[in-house]
């Protein structure tokens, strides 16, 4: 099977469907619902505090606090979910994560905006892997340099994207509100925090 790289120029984003199988998506869907810390966190935007249009949490390697707009972060030990998941994505891969972000997408309702994964603690060139499980979704690229140029991918239930080399430096990437999309999606972002 080959892979091609969703971008034109300027990074490389690669989409692998059914990653999981039908069965362990399902599954995985249902228990992380169901036992991730989940919560709703405000965000200041230009002076002004704002929630978060979804729930949001963050897991990783004991020790790897993570300082972002200020604030810093303590992540959650692994779950068991996490752990199957992470390694499987590892060993697939050949590149090592220690920790994670999660999203829960409640409905089309639920976005998130505009931004590339850039902090300075992720390094030069990051590699994300970043796994869906729930409503399929579209994941829009735009171009930092050539806003005209944009890209989306459907994220289907169960699918793994890896996101590397320069993405993160001239590619921003978004989950618009989609009034259609009725159920909850949650996705996984995989980083190494340096
Ligand atoms: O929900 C997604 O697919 C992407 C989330 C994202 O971009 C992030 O957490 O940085
Ligand atoms: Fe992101």
């Amino acid at each position: 099977m080959k892979i091609e790289n969703i971008l034109p120029l300027d990074g490389e984003v690669l989409l692998y469907t059914d990653f999981f199988s039908k069965k362990d998506s399902d599954k995985l869907m249902f228990s992380l619902t169901k036992d991730i810390r989940w919560k709703q966190e405000p965000v200041t935007i230009m002076g002004k505090k704002i929630m978060q249009p979804r729930l949001t949490a963050w897991y990783g390697d004991e020790g790897k606090a993570y300082t972002y707009t200020g604030i810093t972060m303590h992540p959650f030990s692994w779950t068991e979910d996490l752990i199957f998941i992470k390694e499987k994505i590892e060993k697939f891969s050949g590149y090592k994560f220690n920790s994670a972000l999660l999203n829960f997408y409640r409905n089309g309702s639920d976005s998130v905006g505009w931004h590339r994964d850039n902090e300075k603690s992720l390094g030069t060139n990051p590699v994300i892997g970043s796994v869906s499980f729930g409503a399929d979704r579209y994941f829009h690229f735009k171009h930092f340099k050539d806003q005209k140029l944009k890209r989306k991918i459907l994220l289907t239930h169960g699918s793994l994207l890896l996101m590397k080399g320069s993405t993160q430096h001239w590619w921003l990437h978004s989950i618009q509100k989609e009034a259609t999309v009725a159920s909850s999606r949650i996705n996984i972002t995989f980083r190494t925090i340096f």
